[in-house]
Parts: structure tokens; C-alpha cells; sequence
């Protein structure tokens, strides 16, 4: 269970401001959405917070600790897991070997030791080979697990990357936009999925989507952002009466019926 926090985080690419002063604050275990039109800064603010683009100000805490300005894989490390919105699994190998390569940074064996074959090495992938087995059962997916990655359907990937996230054993988990491509069955089970990492793992999750239905039947509370500041906080229902983010979104209607 993890507390994060972003304060006055900004970051600019050319003239371009793509996040401007953002806090967040994110109590354990809670599930937060993060929505906004195309080019809030959404995605900017989960790279910012997981390292891959450090922001150019402010800063990213997790349980009071600043965590900015570390490497991602020191943030990873850390407990901060993510997903990404185009499906990143690697066909050629098996579903079970792409999750193991979540624990890629948490295990000690380096190609040299691996490659030796030592019992100590044998014994670290029987382990991970154990915890990606228990990754795919918690998303429902371990019959899969001798297929190819690249084999499964595009919903089905969505589940393994969430797997090989969840791997690790984060106490944050950032998932860019989840549900991108789901029929609504698949909405829903994700729906079940994402409240069952909050409350049998006790996961802070920080979630971008576009799939309102999902968002404000989820999430705890929701964050708005436009051209890269927040414009608003709260429950979905105080979300939904906001005139500034009803504003924002003019042309895109932003209603449950999504
Ligand atoms: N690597 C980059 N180089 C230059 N500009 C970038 C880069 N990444 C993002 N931007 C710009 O920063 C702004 C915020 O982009 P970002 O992708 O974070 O928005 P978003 O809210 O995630 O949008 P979407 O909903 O379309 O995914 C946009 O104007 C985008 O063009």
C-alpha cells in the first residue's frame, strides 16, 4: 500500500508545456482515473511519475520519499509498476515468459551468471516461473501461459501486460489507458480485475482512460487535466457537474453512456 504524491510537476517539450504545476495526491489504495481531452498531458504525467521523461520541475513522492530524478528501473524497483497504451508483449516467446520479464530488474542473475547455468540461477527462474504463474491466475489467464504472446487476442494481451505488471509485487501500479479496444463484456471483467488489485493487494492504481463508463464506475476519484494542468477533482458525479470540465471537453460530450 502506497501513498504517491506529485507537487507542481511540469515538463515542456520545446514550447510546448505538457504538464504545468500538477499535484496529485493519491491515498493508498485508492483507484484513480485520470482523464482529459487528447493532448492533456496525461500520458506525460504517468512518464514523469514512472522516470521515463523526469520532469523539468516539481516533484514525484512515494510515501513521503522523492522518487524523481531516479532512473526508472530504481523507480520500478521502488513498487511503481506500469502499463503502457499500445500493447508492448513480445510474440516469439510464450505468455509465461513475457511476465517473467516484469521481474526482469528485480533478479539478481546478469547474462554471465545465467548463462552458466548455476543452481542459484536455476533456482531464481523456478521462482519467477512461480510468480508468473500466480500473476496469470490472479488476471484469469493461466491457461494461456504456453501460448505466444503475440498469438492472443489484442483484450487478452491487455490482461497479460497487466500480469507481467503485477509480477513484481508493485505497491503503485500506472495503467495507460486499459481498456483501449475492449468489447463491454471485457470492460466489465476489467472493471472486477482493477477492484480486486485495490482491495485484495492493497494497489494504488493511477489510471488513464477514455472509456467513461469504466472511469466513473471505478475510480475512487478522477482528476481532469487540460493542456497539461488540472482543472478539477472529485467523484464522478462532482466530475460530471463541473462546468469547467464539461468546457473542456465542448464537442466531445463527456457523459456515462460511453
Ligand atoms: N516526446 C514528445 N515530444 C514532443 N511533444 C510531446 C512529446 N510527448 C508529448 N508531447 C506533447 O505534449 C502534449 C501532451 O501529450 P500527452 O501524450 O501527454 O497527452 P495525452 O493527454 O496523453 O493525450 P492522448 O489522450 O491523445 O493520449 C501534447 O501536446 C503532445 O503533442
Amino acid at each position: 500500500m502506497s501513498h504517491l504524491e506529485t507537487r507542481g510537476l511540469s515538463l515542456s517539450f520545446g514550447g510546448i508545456q505538457a504538464l504545468d504545476g500538477v499535484d496529485l495526491d493519491v491515498p493508498p489504495a485508492e483507484i484513480r482515473g485520470i482523464i482529459g481531452p487528447n493532448g492533456a498531458g496525461k500520458t506525460t504525467l504517468l512518464n514523469a511519475i514512472c522516470g521515463l521523461t523526469p520532469p523539468s520541475a516539481g516533484q514525484v513522492l512515494l510515501d513521503g520519499e522523492v522518487i524523481s530524478g531516479l532512473k526508472p528501473s530504481a523507480i520500478a524497483a521502488k513498487g511503481v509498476g506500469r502499463t503502457f497504451q499500445t500493447s508492448m508483449l513480445f510474440s516469439g516467446m510464450t505468455v509465461l515468459e513475457n511476465v517473467m520479464t516484469g521481474l526482469h530488474q528485480h533478479m539478481g542473475a546478469n547474462v554471465f551468471t545465467a548463462a552458466l547455468g548455476l543452481p542459484s540461477v536455476r533456482q531464481e527462474d523456478a521462482d519467477a516461473r512461480e510468480k508468473a504463474l500466480a500473476a496469470l491466475d490472479f488476471v484469469n489467464m493461466r491457461q494461456f501461459a504456453e501460448r505466444d504472446g503475440g498469438a492472443l487476442s489484442f483484450g487478452q494481451q491487455r490482461l497479460i501486460e497487466i500480469a507481467r505488471a503485477l509480477v513484481s509485487q508493485p505497491s503503485v501500479l500506472l495503467l495507460d489507458e486499459p481498456a483501449v479496444g475492449l468489447s463491454p463484456p471485457r470492460v466489465q471483467e476489467l472493471d472486477r480485475l482493477l477492484r480486486r488489485i485495490r482491495d485484495e493487494r492493497g494497489i494504488t492504481i493511477v489510471m488513464i482512460e477514455h472509456v467513461i463508463r469504466l472511469v466513473m464506475g471505478v475510480c475512487d476519484r478522477i482528476t481532469v487535466l487540460n493542456s497539461g494542468a488540472k482543472i478539477a477533482e472529485g467523484t464522478g458525479d462532482e466530475i460530471i457537474a463541473n462546468r469547467e470540465v464539461q468546457e473542456a471537453y465542448l464537442g466531445k460530450a463527456i457523459d456515462a453512456a460511453d
